[in-house]
Parts: C-alpha cells; structure tokens; sequence
C-alpha cells in the first residue's frame, strides 16, 4: 500500500470522510466532507501529526521556525505535527490564532510561539475548498508579528474552483507566492475507493461516484 493509499484508509477507518450531503464555508452543497476532527484520541492525532510532519519535511525540509495552525481544526494540527517533527529531530515551534479576541491578560491573537517578522512558519489546515480559510488565516498573520509563511500542508486538495475558474490551490500559491501541498487529492481518494472494499464494506459505490461527478460538474476543477 503506497503513503497516500494508507492515509485515504486512515481517514476511512476515523471516520473522517463522510459521503453525504454537507453544506461548506464556501455555501456550496457537497456529496462528501473532510472531518478532522474525527482524530478525537491521542493515538489517532499522533498518527495524523505524523502524516503531516512527514509532509512537511519531504517539502520544506527544516527551512522554518514553526507550525500554524488556523482554529479551530488547525490547533490540533498544528501541535501534533510539531511533536512528530520533534520526535522526528526537529523541535520546531507552534502557534495557532484566537477566533474570537481576548480582552484581559493574554489579549494576543494567537497563542503559541512568539512571532516577528523574521518568523519562517509552515501553515497547516486540514482541507482546500475555495481558498478563503487559507487567505483568512493568512491575514490574521499580518497583524500578529507579521511572520512570513514559507508553505502551506493540507489533508486533502478537493479539487475545486477557487475566486475564478482556477484551481484553489493553484490560484492561492500563484496570487500569494506561497507553495502548498496537499497529503493526497480528491482524484487520490476516488481513484482508490471507488468500488473498494474496506472492512467489508464499499463506501463509495457508482452512485456516490455519480454524485460526485455532477458536484465536480458545477465546482470542480483539477
Ligand atoms: O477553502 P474554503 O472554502 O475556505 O474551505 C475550507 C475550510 O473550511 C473549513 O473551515 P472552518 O472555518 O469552517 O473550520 P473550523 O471547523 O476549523 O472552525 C475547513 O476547516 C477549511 O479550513
Ligand atoms: O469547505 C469546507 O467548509 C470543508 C470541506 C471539508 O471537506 N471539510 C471541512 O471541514 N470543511
């Protein structure tokens, strides 16, 4: 079984990828949904920090001095990867912002490692839809130290349509200048579930498929 294949089994086994109908961030209505927080235990986030580390590492090596992570799915994200690096030989620092802001004591917007503007982070989110959640969370930055964000680490690239026709993840790298990384795609996941047994059960039959082609109709875009 390649990374990816054992990854898309990981999410399958959590429960983490369900096929229905979801409303998303974005409004639009989809057939399937990324739901990390469904790694509720220690022994599940250990796993999926080190799925990210490994990412992380493959793609920006150690040219950074910390992990973000958006709330709120990002908090766990962004600490379980920083303990999979360390674990890994690099103790590398973590951050995560506040989504509603602090009036007393600690009144930063983010909490975590302190932040300037020679901060090298990595951003880690779960999923890419339209982009908006990754040029939020990268705003919120700005008033923070103003850290620069050398690469973004996602779960899963959905494949759709971003501000424009263009891929949201090819749009948010080419407008920002910043590199992201998907662990696997939607085309990963369909190409490896569809009318596959796991556990003994099929969860994505040629109805479901069909069902996803016609959202990729309106949304998607590679
Ligand atoms: O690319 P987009 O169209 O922005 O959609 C994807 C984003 O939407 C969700 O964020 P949300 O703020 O709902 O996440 P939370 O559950 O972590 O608070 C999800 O966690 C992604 O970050
Ligand atoms: O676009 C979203 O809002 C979204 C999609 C998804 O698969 N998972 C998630 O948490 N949010």
């Amino acid at each position: 079984m390649t990374d990816k294949e054992s990854f898309i089994r990981f999410l399958v086994e959590c429960n983490a990828l369900k096929f229905g109908e979801f409303q998303l961030k974005s409004g639009r209505i989809a057939p399937y949904f990324i739901n990390t927080g469904m790694f509720d235990t220690g022994r599940k986030i250990t796993h999926l920090g080190t799925h990210y580390a490994k990412a992380v590492h493959r793609y920006f090596s150690t040219g950074f001095d910390g992990i973000y992570g958006p709330a709120y799915k990002g908090i766990p994200l962004c600490v379980s990867t920083a303990m999979a690096l360390a674990d890994m030989g690099h103790d590398t620092g973590y951050v995560f912002n506040r989504k509603e802001a602090k009036t007393y004591a600690d009144k930063s917007s983010t909490v975590g490692m302190a932040l300037d503007g020679d901060t090298r982070l990595i951003l880690v989110d779960d999923v890419i839809t339209s982009g908006k959640a990754i040029r939020e969370s990268l705003e919120v930055l700005k008033t923070s130290g103003n850290p620069k964000v050398k690469g973004i680490v996602i779960s899963v690239d959905r494949q759709e349509k971003g501000t424009t026709e263009k891929n949201a993840l090819t749009e948010v790298a080419q407008t920002l200048g910043i590199p992201i990384f998907a662990i696997v795609t939607l085309a990963d996941i369909t190409a490896f579930l569809h009318n596959q047994e796991i556990n003994g059960q099929v969860i994505l039959d040629d109805a479901m498929m069909e069902k996803i082609k016609t959202y990729l109709a309106q949304y998607g875009s590679a």
